[in-house]
């Protein structure tokens, strides 16, 4: 057993070299086509907005493959500073030249994304390209088709044009793993970007890429975009195509992921969104999709709504920077002619060791396994091994582990059947009664930080687990939400700092990620029910034009 573990460790190490070499001779092939295109003309490209590159090409005053070589360029410079980029998708430039070849037809009707790149998280399936999820054991098995959502984004014109970096196992929000190494945060190379779609954030707040596609089960979208200052946003699970998605977790019932848009701000996401509802052919596609299309009138509503907030969960206190964040959005709110009233969470250490037992689905047992079978550096290890332990062992540590809220977790990790069960039960109460808290309210939606603690240094996020708690609630009662930055870290706050109370490890990491972190982007976090998407994205949009960051900079 040791010598067939030893050579399986040799056959990782090889294929890591192998990728390693792969990836330079790809990194090689980008660096030739995007030489073709002169520099001054590529920085015309990439400096555009959005909306104006779009123009540009349907116009055709650019070309897409121009326009693929540009980004490229932008892409390889972004990844040069924070190695966002896994590997140039080499299909794309066949796409951008058939778009070409296409427009020459005076018939031709350019479809609304017409030739804009578009970035996608490894973990995405991409034809011929590997998701390998950070697990070197998945290194060259490419997909054979695309994942719903990048063939949606072909059909309507968009070139999807690298695969960007994630922590292996998805299960993290930092950003490292074996295969690629770590991503660092743009704004302070040595803290994280956020993850699990690290990547897809760093590479957006360099303006590598105009929109993401990420992933979000615990806050991935969520996080890597308010750590790089860029907006993100997260459907309800049933608004985003399921089938053949990979996951973290498979198998993983009520806790499921979802694809959403990262951008520099939140108009693209919802310009990418009113796209992918709009389509009917993905409800075809995925016949499990509720074919909602994007709802205008809940979008464009003027009516005034009742919203509720909160500066601290209850679980993790937030860095005072977030509290302010949450003070001065509902501030903007109210002047909106919106009401405000104060929300309390439900039973918040319930709420987060059950987000917890449910997003590793078995007690960890299948994450314990696959990360068993790979090499882990330490700056990716998910400490998690408590669910190696024989259960015998576990059931006597959940009653006696010292840490008041590391043991109120692995109390909820389930261990047979029996335990599953009531564990699913768990979730489906709590959903009732956050609904119900909320209904006696009357909310239409709440706001809240968007996380616990700053971008933390290279090798903190698996060891910090609680700051999450303010993602992770609205993956575990499945509702849509949203984030936008609207300040910045500043002196003021770090003196608030030092008044914060501190029971454990956790608190304490709060505390010390917290300082020196003046000028760093603060977002905040809006969240709606399920099938009110566009309400909250409205909200986000309110807030994002009076106070949003992007704004303040423009
Ligand atoms: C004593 C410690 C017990 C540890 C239990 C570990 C549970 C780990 C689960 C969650 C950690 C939360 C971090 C949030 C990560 C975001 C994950 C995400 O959204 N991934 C995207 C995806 O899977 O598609």
């Amino acid at each position: 057993k040791i010598i067939e573990h030893y050579n399986h460790r040799q056959r990782l190490k090889v294929l890591i070299k192998q990728r390693q070499a792969d990836r330079k001779v790809n990194f090689e092939w980008a660096k030739n086509n995007f030489q073709k295109l002169d520099e001054t003309r590529a920085t015309e490209i990439t400096t555009k907005e959005f909306n104006e590159l779009k123009y540009a090409l349907q116009l055709g005053e650019i070309k897409p493959v121009e326009t693929l070589r540009a980004f490229q360029r932008k892409a390889f410079e972004a990844t040069e500073k924070v190695n966002c980029v896994c590997l140039f998708i080499q299909d794309a430039q066949e796409i951008a030249e058939g778009l070409e070849k296409a427009s020459q037809d005076p018939t031709y009707q350019k479809p609304s994304l017409f030739g804009m790149p578009v970035s996608i998280k490894e973990s995405i399936h991409v034809k011929h390209m590997d998701s390998t999820l950070g697990y070197s054991q998945n290194i060259n098995k490419p997909s054979e088709s695309n994942s719903l959502s990048v063939d949606q984004l072909i059909r309507l014109g968009a070139v999807p044009f690298v695969h960007t970096n994630l922590p292996i196992a998805l299960l993290s929000y930092g950003c490292s793993n074996p295969v690629y190494g770590s991503t660092s945060n743009p704004l302070d190379v040595s803290r994280v970007p956020g993850g699990s779609s690290g990547g897809e954030s760093a590479l957006v707040a360099l303006g590598g890429s105009v929109l993401g596609i990420g992933t979000d089960v615990g806050g991935s979208i969520r996080t890597p975009a308010s750590f790089c200052g860029i907006a993100g946003f997260k459907s309800s699970s049933d608004r985003s195509p399921q089938l053949g998605k990979t996951a973290s977790i498979p198998g993983r019932q009520l806790l499921l992921s979802v694809e959403g848009p990262l951008a520099r701000n939140i108009d693209v996401c919802i310009e990418y969104l009113r796209l992918k509802w709009n389509d009917g052919v993905l409800f075809k596609k995925d016949v499990y999709m509720p074919p909602v299309k994007f709802q205008e009138d809940q979008f464009k509503s003027k009516k005034p709504l009742k919203i509720g907030f909160y500066l601290n969960d209850g679980y993790q206190r937030a860095s005072p920077a977030y509290e302010r964040a949450v003070r001065e959005t509902v501030t903007v709110l109210k002047d909106l002619g919106h009401e405000l009233v104060p929300f309390e969470v439900p039973r918040p250490d319930h709420m987060y060791s059950v987000f917890c037992a449910g997003a590793t689905a078995d007690g960890g047992l299948f994450l314990m396994n696959s990360l068993a079978k790979d090499i882990i550096p330490p700056e990716s290890n998910i400490g998690f091994p408590v669910a190696r332990l024989p259960h015998f062992i576990q059931r006597l540590l959940r009653r006696y582990w010292p840490n008041r809220r590391e043991r109120q977790i692995i109390q909820e990790l389930p261990h047979d059947t029996e335990e599953m069960r009531k564990m699913h039960e768990k979730i489906e109460d709590y959903r009732h009664e956050f609904v119900m808290a909320m209904r006696e309210k009357s909310l239409d939606a709440i706001v809240c930080p968007s996380f616990g603690c700053p971008p933390p240094h290279h090798g903190v996020p698996n060891r910090l687990l609680s700051a999450s708690s303010y993602t992770a609630l609205y993956n575990l009662i499945d509702f849509a939400a949203g984030t936008v930055p609207v300040t910045v870290h500043r002196k003021e706050d770090e003196i608030e700092l030092r008044k914060m109370k501190t029971e454990d490890s956790w608190d304490r990491k709060i505390v010390s990620e917290s300082k020196n972190c003046d000028g760093l982007p603060v977002a905040v976090q809006i969240a709606a029910p399920p099938f009110r998407e566009e309400m909250c994205l409205r909200l986000l949009k309110e807030v994002e034009d009076r106070i949003g960051l992007y704004k303040k900079n423009q």
